[in-house]
C-alpha cells in the first residue's frame, strides 16, 4: 500500500490530501506515477491556500487523469523471420497549452506507470518553456540493445503503423527519449509519410536537419541543462570554470551536457551506462565516449582500453561516491536515492541539476534542500530539449531553417527565462531559492488557468 507525506490541516491541504488518497486507490500499482504526482502536490499547498478557485474547479482531480491512454500491440519480424510482439503506448495527458508533446522511450522497463509519470511531468515542463505545447509521452517495452538496423527499422515501422492515427502536427508531436534517437525518428517519420502520403514535417521532432530537423535539437537537452546551471551559479557569483563535474549516463543528454560543461572550463571526471561507471582523473575524453557510444554502440567499460589512468567500476549507482562540485544525473529515473544524496552532500557537492527525468527520489531531493545544495529539478533544468523541439515545430510551420547560432541563442534565452520564472514563483509563494517548488508552481498555474479558461471537459 503506497503512503505519502501530505498533511490535512488547512482546507487546501485537506483537498490535496483527499485527491491524492483517491489517486492512490486507483493507481496503487503505479509507483513512479504516484511519486511524480506527490512531488508536485507537496509544492502546490501554498498556491491552493491563495487560490480557492482551483479547488472550486476541482483542477487537481482533473489534471491527474490523462485525456487518454492509447495502448497497442506492435508485431514485427526479427532477422530470423520470427514474429515478435511488444506493447506500444502513447499517453496524451493534457493539451490545454498546445498540441500534446513529448518523447518516445524504447526500453524493456517501459510500462504504464513510467509512461504516465513521464507524460505528467511533461505537462508542467512544457508549460514552463513559455511555448505552446501540451504534455504527452509514449514508447514501448521493445529493447533496442543488440538489435540490427533492419530490426530497429521494422519495429519502428510497425509501431508507427498504429501510432499514426493518434498523432499529427496540430494534434500530438512525438520526439525521442531513451532508446530513440535520430535513426529511430527517421524510420518513424518515413512510415508516417508513407501512410499519410504527405510530408507533414511537424508531426515529429528530433529529425535530422536534412529533412526538416532543427539544428541544435540533438545538443539541446544537455546544452540547456548546462545553461540552466550557469544561471544557478551566477546567483552565487560562480561559473563552471575549474569545477569538477560528474555526469551519469553516456547517451544523448549526458554527451552534450559533458561537451558544454567542458567548453565552459569544467573538468568532467566521470560518466556511466546501465552496467557501470568510468572515472578518469585526467578528465573525460569526450571523443572516445562518442566513438564508443554513438559509433560503435559498445559498453562504457571499453573506455579504459583507451585511457590508462581511467578506472571502470561495475555498479552504475556508485558514480555518486565520486567527490565533485556539480552533479548532473542524465541517465534515468530514481538513480539518486537518499543514501547517494547524503554521500554527494558529505563530499561537498554544491550544485545538483537533473538532465534525466525524476532521477532523484523524494528523499534525495529533501537531503539536497536541507543541506543547502543548489538543486535544479528536471522539469526546469532539462526543458531545453522539448523547447528546441517546439522551435523545430515553428521552423516546420514557417517552412524555413534557422542557423545553429540563432537556435542556440533562443535556447539559452529560454533556459534563462525558465530559471527566472521558477525563482520568482518560489519567492512569491514563500519558498525562496527552492526551484522544485518554484518550477512546479509556475508550470501548474499556467496550465490550471488555461483549464479554467477552456471550460470543464
Ligand atoms: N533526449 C532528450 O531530449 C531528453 C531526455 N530526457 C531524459 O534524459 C534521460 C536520458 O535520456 P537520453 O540521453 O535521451 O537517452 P539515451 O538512450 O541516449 O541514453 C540513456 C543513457 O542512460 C543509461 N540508462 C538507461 N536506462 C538506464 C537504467 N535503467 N539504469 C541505468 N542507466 C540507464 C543508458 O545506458 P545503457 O546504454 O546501458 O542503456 C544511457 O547511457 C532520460 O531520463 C530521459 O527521459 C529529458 C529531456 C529530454
Ligand atoms: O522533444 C520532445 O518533444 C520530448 C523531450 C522529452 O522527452 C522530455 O522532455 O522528456
Amino acid at each position: 500500500m503506497a503512503t505519502h507525506t501530505l498533511g490535512s490541516k488547512t482546507p487546501a491541504e485537506s483537498y490535496i490530501h483527499a485527491v491524492f488518497e483517491q489517486l492512490i486507490a486507483k493507481n496503487a500499482h503505479q509507483p513512479e506515477f504516484l511519486q511524480a504526482v506527490e512531488e508536485i502536490f507537496i509544492s502546490l499547498v501554498p498556491v491552493f491556500e491563495q487560490h480557492p478557485e482551483y479547488i472550486q474547479h476541482n483542477i487537481l482531480s482533473r489534471i491527474v487523469e490523462p485525456d487518454r491512454i492509447v495502448s497497442f500491440r506492435v508485431s514485427w519480424q526479427d532477422d530470423q523471420n520470427q514474429v515478435q510482439v511488444n506493447r506500444g503506448y502513447r499517453v496524451q495527458f493534457n493539451n490545454v497549452v498546445g498540441p500534446y508533446k513529448g518523447g518516445l522511450r524504447f526500453h524493456p522497463s517501459v510500462n504504464e506507470s513510467i509512461m504516465k509519470f513521464l507524460a505528467f511531468e511533461q505537462i508542467f515542463k512544457n508549460a514552463l518553456t513559455g511555448l505552446p505545447i501540451g504534455g504527452a509521452k509514449g514508447g514501448s517495452d521493445f529493447n533496442p540493445k543488440g538489435k540490427s538496423n533492419g530490426e530497429i527499422m521494422r519495429f519502428c515501422q510497425a509501431y508507427m503503423t498504429e501510432l499514426y492515427r493518434h498523432i499529427g502536427p496540430d494534434v500530438d508531436v512525438p520526439a525521442g527519449d531513451i532508446g530513440v534517437g535520430a535513426r529511430e525518428i527517421g524510420f518513424l517519420f518515413g512510415q508516417y509519410k508513407r501512410i499519410r502520403n504527405a510530408h507533414e514535417a511537424g508531426v515529429l521532432t528530433g529529425k535530422t536537419p536534412g529533412y526538416g530537423g532543427s539544428l541544435v535539437r540533438k545538443e539541446a537537452t544537455g546544452y540547456g541543462l548546462v545553461y540552466f546551471v550557469e544561471e544557478m551559479l551566477r546567483d552565487i557569483s560562480e561559473t563552471f570554470l575549474n569545477k569538477t563535474v560528474v555526469v551519469s549516463g553516456s547517451g544523448n543528454v549526458a554527451i552534450y551536457a559533458i561537451k558544454k560543461a567542458q567548453e565552459l572550463g569544467a573538468k568532467v571526471v566521470a560518466c556511466s551506462d546501465s552496467d557501470g561507471y568510468i572515472f578518469d582523473p585526467d578528465g573525460i575524453d569526450l571523443n572516445i565516449v562518442k566513438e564508443i557510444k554513438e559509433v560503435n554502440c559498445e559498453r562504457i567499460k571499453t573506455y579504459v582500453n583507451y585511457r590508462p589512468n581511467a578506472i571502470y567500476t561495475e555498479d552504475f549507482r556508485g558514480i555518486w561516491s565520486i567527490p565533485c562540485d556539480i552533479a548532473l544525473p542524465c541517465a534515468t529515473q530514481n538513480e539518486i536515492d537518499g543514501d547517494a544524496a547524503r554521500t554527494l552532500s558529505a563530499n561537498g557537492v554544491k550544485v545538483v541539476a537533473e538532465g534525466a527525468n525524476m532521477p532523484s527520489n523524494l528523499e534525495a531531493i529533501n537531503v539536497f534542500l536541507e543541506n543547502g545544495i543548489l538543486f535544479g529539478p528536471a522539469k526546469a533544468a532539462n526543458a531545453g530539449g522539448v523547447a528546441t523541439s517546439a522551435l523545430e515545430m515553428a521552423q516546420n510551420s514557417g517552412r524555413n531553417y534557422w542557423t545553429f547560432e540563432e537556435v542556440d541563442e533562443k535556447l539559452r534565452d529560454i533556459m534563462k527565462s525558465i530559471y527566472a520564472v521558477s525563482k520568482e514563483a518560489a519567492h512569491k509563494y514563500g519558498s525562496e531559492g527552492n526551484l522544485v517548488v518554484g518550477s512546479n508552481i509556475a508550470g501548474f498555474v499556467k496550465v490550471a488557468d488555461g483549464m479554467i479558461a477552456e471550460g470543464v471537459y
